[in-house]
């Protein structure tokens, strides 16, 4: 029976891993449970699985929770605020953490969980994105699997199975293109944030969502796909996809291509990290060949979707330059969510950050964790420039 950790449970990772839990009652077991705000969802999660250990990071929400779970979940420990997060990542007994958790706030946990021993079933590419080498280096330090949630990620882990690395020519990531695609930035200066959030076949949390509009999603996974299989940024080909069936492929140096499909529905590549290296029978939906519709590929207009060149720009030049340019997003995925700024002012809240903190080298965690703070401050300070 492996012991989980889900970071981050009451998500869209979090509660479609809960969903994978709930099918295989005889291989997991839920050990500890940790969200955010959502103290309503988390009561019900906490009722239902009764984790040794459950956590809310935001101190509010805990007050709340505590309210809820009076006289309930007896055998379940309760804890709040934000250290409290990052240690559930160190649970002892835990084997694997999922770390189903939004933004730069899963790298301390991420961290924890591997320096405690436990392998990662990792959705948060964020922590790649801001810390890639260093995740990647205490990983094998510590004797831990990194198992990619992702689904091109996913794909890319599971159409490498039994090759070596040195094979890899081109690691082929697609992409769905989001909702806006084929439009040009006329088109885009006044999209509404329920047309951004109107995914064309993926129902994730809004963050991604939003990245996955503005491409700054691909940009994200491009630098988490450097850093999960030892690529060269030029061995990394965007392909735009729009069906989402094919989830990504690999081509290698005799020329094969060889691509992993199945229906855009994300319990599948969190069941495959889950129970790797087996594969598990399932009831997810199934293609159908003989109905499919064509599968079509793309070359990504990455002039009017600009945040994939500011993320091989931030990866290639390395340094703190990835976590500049994840903070600046973060900022301006929630000002926009929020109503403060257009669509496309994302991209000039991204560049201007970026120019005004060039790369630094990340000798510590630390720097990393101040570069964050320093580039979101600047990043809100556009914001107030009243946009
Ligand atoms: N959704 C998808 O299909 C995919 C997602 N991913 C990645 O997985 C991660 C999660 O995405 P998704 O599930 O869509 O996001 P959601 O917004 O749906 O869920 C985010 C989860 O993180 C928690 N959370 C948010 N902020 C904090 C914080 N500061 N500290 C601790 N917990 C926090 C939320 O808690 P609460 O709700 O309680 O506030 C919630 O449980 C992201 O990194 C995303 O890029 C990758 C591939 C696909
Ligand atoms: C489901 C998943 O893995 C998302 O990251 C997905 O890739 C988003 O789709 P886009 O290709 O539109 O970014
Ligand atoms: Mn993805």
């Amino acid at each position: 029976m492996k012991q989980l950790a889900v970071l981050g449970s009451t998500g869209s990772i979090g509660t479609q891993t809960l969903e994978v839990v709930r099918r295989h009652p005889d291989l997991f077991h839920i050990a500890v449970l940790a969200a955010n705000t959502s103290d309503e969802r988390f009561a019900s999660q906490v009722e239902e699985f009764e984790p040794e250990l459950a956590v809310l990071a935001d101190e509010a929400a805990y007050g709340r929770l505590k309210e809820r779970l009076a006289g309930k979940a007896a055998r379940t420990q309760l804890a709040g605020g934000r250290q409290a997060f990052i240690d559930a990542a160190g649970y002892p007994g835990v084997d694997m953490v999922v770390t189903s958790m939004m933004g730069f706030s899963g790298l301390a946990p991420t961290l924890r969980a591997i320096e405690t021993g436990k392998d990662i079933a990792l959705a948060n590419k964020e922590t790649l994105v801001v810390a890639g080498e260093l995740i990647m280096r205490r990983a094998q330090e510590c004797g831990v699997r990194i198992l990619p949630v992702d689904s091109e990620h996913c794909a890319f882990f599971q159409c490498l199975q039994g090759e070596r690395r040195e094979s890899i020519e081109k690691l082929l990531l697609t992409c769905s293109g989001g909702p806006f695609r084929g439009k040009k930035r006329a088109e885009l200066e006044n999209a509404t944030v329920a047309e951004v959030l109107a995914h064309p076949t993926w129902n994730m949390g809004k963050k991604i969502t939003v990245d996955s509009a503005s491409l700054v999603n691909k940009g994200l996974e491009v630098i988490e796909a450097k850093w999960l299989y030892g690529v060269d940024y030029d061995q990394i080909q965007v392909v735009v996809h729009p069906q989402s069936i094919v989830h990504s492929m690999v081509a290698f140096c005799d020329g094969a291509v060889i691509a992993q499909l199945g229906a855009p529905d994300m319990k599948l590549p969190i069941q495959y990290a889950l129970t790797y290296p087996s594969r598990q029978p399932s009831t997810f939906e199934r293609l159908d060949f003989w109905k499919m519709q064509a599968l079509t590929f793309e070359r990504p207009d990455t002039e009017t979707f600009r945040g994939l060149a500011f993320a091989y720009e931030a990866g290639r030049a390395g340094g703190t330059l990835p976590c500049t340019f994840n903070a600046a997003n973060e900022v301006a995925v929630a000002a926009f969510l929020r109503g403060e700024i257009h669509f496309l002012d994302i991209y000039d809240i991204i560049e201007q950050t970026m120019s005004a903190r060039p790369a630094c080298q990340v000798t510590a965690l630390d720097d990393l964790f101040a570069e964050d703070e320093a580039a979101r401050r600047y990043a809100a300070s556009l914001l107030k420039k009243g946009r």
